[in-house]
């Protein structure tokens, strides 16, 4: 179990973003802007259960990837809780690391390994002994479709294929749970449907999944569980089911509009 309660997050912002951010507010105000600070994440809570799949959603700059990083431990929250599994992940981040697996837009692999050598290299500083690695490694490889290329070398790779082996050694360690800053963007429908596939495989399992997307589509197939962030606040914290029935279409996309142009909280 995953509990996020009041997160927040602010940044000291030098004098040359504060000289740049007072022009374009001639035209756009920034309501999260106070003096020297910028309140990326202001208030965001949610929890996501064992064996489910919740999709972040927010329009650009609304604080996901933000968020994400706290989670994961990269970046220390200014205020608020996190939990997994009861364990406080803020007062011990170095500890709660290992039990997270978490997927960034820099995640990236050496590029002179093989998609093997680097796997066995990420489960080898979990301390994995090597039947167990070998064993974890044929799962992955399985799930992600990997084996084909799993002897050549990271930089022969195309980006689909890096992306598979970038979250290939996100979990390789069996985390408790899985962080997934918006895994299949820039992916062609193939290398994505393995992906979403990969996400998939958790259900009903003991670990529960964050991801963030822009891609509407992929909620709808995937996930349980929706929370929509903007400005740097929760917007919607809720069921799939919940989210739909906002609009009487029943479409995701006319839900998405219509909250974050109202700028509505809901939480169900
Ligand atoms: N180190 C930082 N210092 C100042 N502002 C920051 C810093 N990091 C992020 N921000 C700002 O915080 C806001 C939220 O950024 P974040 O990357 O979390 O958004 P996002 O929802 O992931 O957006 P996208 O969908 O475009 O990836 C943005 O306005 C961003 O410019």
């Amino acid at each position: 179990m995953l509990e996020v309660k009041n997160l927040k997050k602010r940044f000291r912002l030098d004098n040359k973003t504060i000289k740049e951010n007072k022009k374009k507010n001639q035209e756009v105000v920034d309501v999260r802007e106070e003096g020297h600070w910028f309140n990326a994440v202001r208030d965001v809570s949610f929890s996501c259960g064992s064996g489910e799949v919740l999709g972040l959603l927010g329009p650009n700059g609304a604080g996901k990837t933000t968020s994400l990083r706290m989670l994961s431990t990269a970046l220390q929250p200014s205020e608020g809780n996190i939990m997994i599994n009861g364990d406080d992940v803020v007062a011990q981040p170095v500890a709660m690391r290992r039990r997270i697996g978490f997927l960034s837009g820099t995640t990236s692999l050496y590029h002179r390994l093989t998609v093997r050598e680097n796997v066995q290299y990420f489960g080898r500083l979990h301390g994995m002994n090597e039947d167990e690695l070998d064993k974890e490694i044929q799962k992955v490889f399985d799930l992600l479709d990997i084996h084909s290329f799993a002897d050549k070398k990271a930089d022969t790779l195309s980006t689909g294929m890096k992306q598979r082996a970038n979250i290939a050694r996100t979990v390789i360690h069996r985390p408790e749970v899985v962080v997934l800053d918006e895994p299949t963007t820039g992916l062609d429908v193939i290398s994505a449907k393995t992906i979403l596939d990969f996400i998939e495989s958790y259900k009903g399992s003991n670990v529960p999944v964050v991801f963030s997307t822009h891609h509407l589509h992929e909620v709808e197939k995937l996930c349980d569980r929706v929370v929509l962030i903007n400005h740097g606040t929760t917007q919607f914290n809720g069921s799939l089911q919940a989210f739909k029935a906002l609009s009487e279409t029943g479409n995701l996309y006319d839900v998405f509009v219509s909250l974050v142009e109202k700028e509505v909280a809901v939480t169900c």
